[in-house]
């Protein structure tokens, strides 16, 4: 995994009234290379057949997926300009582990250019012919096994996290582990051939995970369309008071917010590392006390946003765009 740290996060989720049904995402069943994006260098954390190569492949079909050992190397990847873009998940359902990942961002001054969100479902695998009752163990991506924390109980399985849902299968197969399963998609059991032994592992039957698709220069959202934008606040004041203007700001002026999140390292941390750009572009990494995640609905370029960025800007000692791109509501779906 690329980022251990472990910041408290609290994530309030907000309006969640525009949810929409699962859909078909375009490259399943089909060969096409949709929209142009078969040029593209998608970088991403895992081995082919994780969720995250499953994301960069629905959020730009045709595209080539590149595989990095960890999060950041992808990350890496853009800025060395060996990949066009990278995709990490930063959001799920039912927990708060993928939102780390976030930080990321802060770190780098790579630029949020599309979203996409995935139905996860969870299968349990393990080497042919091994069936439940010899397994002692579960080894899968630190979501997974958050995401299938019940069901694993109910198995009385040991848990033992690694970098990646479809790199625990080929570990399996290369170390012939008989006494061991791995979670990982469906996906991952077609393409290296283990024993499904539990499909729809996932404690909740709705389980979303949200990607972000990161460039390294900024995007557009497509005209006629909705528009997001996702910035950062930082400050050295409370986060409460913090989090009450930012509402303020944007409530005053009819934005709504998308997303919300107050990302604090705790009584352990010594701040959160953000890297402050200068007008040339030029960055210092400086710590703070909390950082907020907030998603408007949209664009920087709308005079109302561009006011409330202002009025944040006035209280607080950073403002930062992380990206500004189409409002993706659908929710794919790759059960299918
Ligand atoms: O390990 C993977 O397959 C990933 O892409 C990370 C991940 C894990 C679980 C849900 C979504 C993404």
């Amino acid at each position: 995994m690329a980022n251990r740290r472990n910041p408290r996060a609290a994530s309030l989720p907000l309006d969640s009234s525009k949810s929409t049904l699962p859909v078909l995402p375009s490259w399943m069943g089909s060969r096409s290379v949709g929209n142009g994006a078969a040029e593209l260098r998608v970088a991403y954390q895992g081995v082919s057949g994780a969720y995250s190569e499953l994301a960069a492949r629905t959020a730009l079909p045709g595209c080539a997926t590149l595989p990095c050992p960890v999060l950041y190397d992808a990350v890496l990847a853009v800025k060395a300009g060996h990949a066009d873009r990278a995709v990490l998940p930063v959001e799920g359902t039912t927990d708060a582990c993928a939102v780390r990942n976030y930080d990321i961002l802060l770190q780098n001054d790579l630029h949020i250019v599309q979203e996409v969100s995935l139905f996860v479902d969870y299968y349990l695998l393990a080497m042919p012919g091994v069936g439940k009752k010899g397994l002692r163990k579960v080894i899968s991506h630190p979501m997974a096994l958050e995401h299938c924390g019940r069901s694993l109980r109910r198995l009385g399985l040991d848990q033992e996290p690694v970098d990646d849902t479809a790199g625990a299968v080929k570990m399996l197969l290369a170390r012939g582990m008989v006494d061991t399963a791995a979670i990982a998609s469906p996906r991952a059991a077609a393409l290296y051939g283990l024993d499904v032994l539990v499909r729809g592992l996932q404690d909740e039957a709705w389980n979303v995970t949200r990607f972000l698709v990161l460039s390294r220069s900024p995007g557009q959202h497509k005209s006629g369309t909705a528009a997001k934008t996702s910035i950062v606040v930082a400050g050295r004041g409370g986060a409460l008071a913090a989090l009450l203007k930012v509402l303020s700001a944007c409530s005053r002026r009819g934005i709504s917010l998308r997303k919300l999140e107050v990302h604090n390292p705790g009584a352990h941390g010594d701040g959160m590392a953000v890297l402050v750009l200068d007008a040339d572009g030029r960055g210092t990494l400086r710590a703070f006390p909390h950082v907020l995640y907030v998603d408007l609905e949209g664009s920087v370029e709308d005079e109302r946003v561009k006011d409330a960025m202002a009025d944040i800007s006035s209280f607080s000692e950073l403002v930062r765009v992380l990206g500004c791109y189409t409002a993706d509501p659908k929710i794919y779906d790759l059960r299918s």
